[in-house]
């Protein structure tokens, strides 16, 4: 028997999921900001709400289904980034105008554009309620897409930010051509800053070396098809963040991302070194090579961080 799901947010990663789940059986709803009408309409009578808006859309969308939530509804968030205006992941702000919402979060090396071309990939389905995560994991599941499940929402949240920040510098050290040495080199030390901002936020280790962590970093820092990635070699060009987003002309987390987990790292005294650079980029502080060679002559440490 299928489920009745509603995508809200109908983007490039909604769109996916809607034929996805569609061609599964399910029945599938949408709404999307620019179909105008009330979301709220749109979850009448439906057994999962799958949101894949950008991070910029989740507090507003939050804020205009405050109280008109339809009880016992689960809610399944599909956007990765850190608000720059709250300073919190998606589920956190789900949570803040849904208290009482069954919330699951899904992340994961899933680029778009492959799982739409029916190639194989494999995600993680967390959620504080272990119950919830096995039931979505047996019905959400398909031949092409293979889901786990972890109960480390917030690490899994902070995994699926930050991977898109050292995706962005990525980029940048590819349009640099600064070869594998210095690219393997940029995505070791932008693990252990991903790690920094997880285990403060409370999540898991063992998510950092899962699907969300180093699994969605390695697909989004080595494809073309990530924006993200795309974004960073645009810089690496000498575009300046803006006109490297309308080239893009799609959601690119990452830039907000990083600006809102360096002011986390300013108020909380963590080390980020990667993404303080890429925040200096972006605000035109500083040349892409220069970013590097700064880089390079840090204080010299011993490896571990967290
Ligand atoms: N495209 C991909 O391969 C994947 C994307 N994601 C995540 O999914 C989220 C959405 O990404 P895409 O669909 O790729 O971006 P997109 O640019 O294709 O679509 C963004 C969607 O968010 C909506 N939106 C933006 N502001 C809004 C607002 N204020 N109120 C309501 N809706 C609003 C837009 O109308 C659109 O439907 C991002 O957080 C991204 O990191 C996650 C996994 C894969
Ligand atoms: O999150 C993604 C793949 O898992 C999509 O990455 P981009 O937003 O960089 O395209």
């Amino acid at each position: 028997m299928g489920l009745r799901i509603t995508v809200l947010g109908r983007g490039a990663w909604g769109g996916t999921l809607l034929r996805l789940w569609e061609r599964q059986g399910h029945q599938l709803r949408s709404w999307s900001r620019r179909d105008g009408g009330d979301p709220a309409s749109a979850l009448q009578d439906c057994d999962l709400a799958v949101v894949a808006v950008s991070m910029v859309g989740v507090a507003p969308l939050g804020l205009g289904l405050q109280g008109r939530w339809p009880e016992g509804l689960p809610l399944l968030s599909c956007s990765k980034g850190i608000d720059l205006d709250s300073l919190c992941t998606a589920s956190q702000l789900w949570r803040r105008h849904l208290p009482a919402v069954p919330l699951a979060v899904l992340s994961g090396p899933n680029l778009a554009e492959e799982l739409d071309r029916g190639l194989p990939a494999a995600s993680v389905l967390s959620s504080d309620d272990p119950g919830l995560a096995r039931r979505l994991q047996e019905q959400l599941r398909t031949p092409h897409l293979r889901l786990y499940t972890n109960a480390d929402p917030i690490g899994t949240e902070a995994a699926g930010a930050l991977k898109n920040v050292i995706a962005l510098a990525a980029g940048i050290s590819d349009g640099l051509g600064l070869g594998a040495n210095a690219k393997a080199s940029l995505l070791c030390r932008g693990l252990a800053e991903i790690a920094v901002v997880l285990q403060a936020l409370g999540g898991q280790s063992t998510t950092l070396y899962g699907l969300a962590g180093l699994g969605d970093l390695l697909a989004t820092a080595n494809s073309s098809l990530s924006r993200n990635y795309r974004f960073g070699s645009l810089l690496a060009e000498g575009c300046d963040e803006s006109t490297a987003l309308g080239r893009i002309g799609a959601t690119v987390e990452g830039p907000r991302t990083a600006r809102a987990t360096l002011a986390l790292a300013e108020r909380e005294g963590w080390q980020l070194p990667i993404c303080a650079q890429v925040v200096r980029l972006l605000a035109g502080e500083l040349e892409a090579r220069q970013a590097v060679q700064e880089l390079m002559q840090r204080d010299l440490r011993a490896e571990a961080v967290a």
